[in-house]
């Protein structure tokens, strides 16, 4: 996978509005109703991750989730990360999030 340059991380994100870039990652949060569902939320993401091979960082604050997109073996931004993004948000959209 190819590192994007800075033209090409800016049209992609305009396809995933809720994410930002913060340096090499791009982050969003997700609200869940409850835990329970933001911890179901983090399950089906894991599903997507797996089958991508392309994982997120996760940090789990009761209904809040903070997630980080980035290619590791890459050293920044991928295609990958936004691929999996697109995903996440679909997840996110389907549990009020
Ligand atoms: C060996 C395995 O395929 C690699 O480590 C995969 C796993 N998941 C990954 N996830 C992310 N975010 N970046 C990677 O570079 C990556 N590499």
């Amino acid at each position: 996978m190819n590192l994007l340059d800075d033209s090409e991380v800016r049209r992609l994100l305009a396809g995933v509005p809720q994410w930002r870039r913060e340096g090499d990652e791009i982050r969003r949060t997700v609200t869940a109703p409850d835990f329970p569902t933001a911890i179901r939320v983090v399950d089906e993401i894991a599903v997507e991750a797996e089958k991508l091979n392309h994982h997120p960082d996760i940090d789990i604050r009761w209904r809040t989730l903070h997630l980080a997109l980035t290619t590791h073996d890459a050293g920044g931004l991928t295609g990958a990360d936004f691929t999996l993004a697109a995903r996440i948000d679909e997840i996110a959209a389907a549990h009020g999030g």
